[in-house]
């Protein structure tokens, strides 16, 4: 799925026409993870739906969800933007960074300048760079571009072998290991406990993918996370805000 995907991004990207300049307040991705309002930091996703899951919410109202992750404690937020995939917009995340006052990611599938660009001119606070889908050295190229830009990357990684990879070249402020394999949806809550070892002291460890009570989140958090990026089971839920309390175990709903 992951390379069919990639392939649907250069095909975009050979059509794409940057938007406007857009007037937004850049708030820092990393700062707001380094300094989370719970024990473990959030990154709260809006996402319709998924590849894996398809359909997810069929009431999808992004500027109300991102408010109510908002008003739940969210650190920070994760706007998918692709559109066949995930039913994702480029004008949901200029929408929600409009009516929120914390970061904002877009989650989408970056291989080229000119998606960092259009990221910046949309109101992204931070991109996503995915290890298993570039070489080392254009990732690097890629995150130093997001930077000159004023954009925060987090370089997502799924296994060892892509991280040593990544490590080779550069190491990066801001890590997530995905819990999902992209190519085959596997997922598993347990993917950062060998991984975690070989990251950098340095480096702020975000678990992302499957989880979806606070006992999920207590794992990722013994294995070293100091972030969680969680979409589907908070977007199931009817209410976001209750959902992130429920998650962190801050109320207990039947
Ligand atoms: O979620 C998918 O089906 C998927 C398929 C192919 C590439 C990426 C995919 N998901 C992106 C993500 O990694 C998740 O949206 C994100 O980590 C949140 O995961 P979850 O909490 O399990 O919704």
């Amino acid at each position: 799925m992951l390379n069919k995907i990639l392939e649907t991004k250069k095909e975009e990207i050979s059509r794409l026409v940057l938007p406007e300049e857009g007037q937004f307040t850049k708030r820092s991705f990393y700062d707001a993870l380094k300094n989370p309002n719970r024990h473990i930091g959030l990154i709260a996703e809006v996402k319709k739906a998924s590849p894996s899951k398809g359909l997810i919410k069929e009431n999808f109202h992004p500027v109300e969800i991102a408010l109510a992750y908002e008003k739940g404690g969210a650190d920070c937020l994760s706007v998918l933007t692709d559109v066949q995939y995930f039913q994702g917009a480029n004008d949901y995340l200029t929408a929600v960074k409009n009516a929120v006052n914390i970061p904002i990611l877009r989650k989408d599938f970056i291989i080229d300048e000119l998606q960092i660009e259009e990221a910046r001119r949309i109101g992204a606070d931070a991109i996503l760079l995915i290890g298993e889908a570039l070489e080392a050295e254009r990732l690097k190229e890629l995150y130093d571009d997001a930077h000159s830009k004023n954009l925060d990357v987090l370089v997502e990684v799924h296994d060892i072998e892509t991280l040593e990879r990544v490590l080779k070249v550069f190491t990066p402020k801001l890590l997530g290991v995905n819990n999902r394999n992209l190519k085959t949806f596997e997922t598993n809550i347990h993917q950062l406990k060998e991984i975690a070892q070989l990251i950098p002291k340095d480096t702020l460890l975000v678990g992302e993918s499957g989880i979806y009570t606070k006992e999920d989140l207590d794992t990722v958090k013994s294995y070293g996370a100091s972030a969680v990026l969680v979409g589907e089971s908070l977007m199931r839920k009817e209410n976001q805000t209750e959902a992130i309390k429920e998650l962190y175990g801050e109320i207990v709903n039947g």
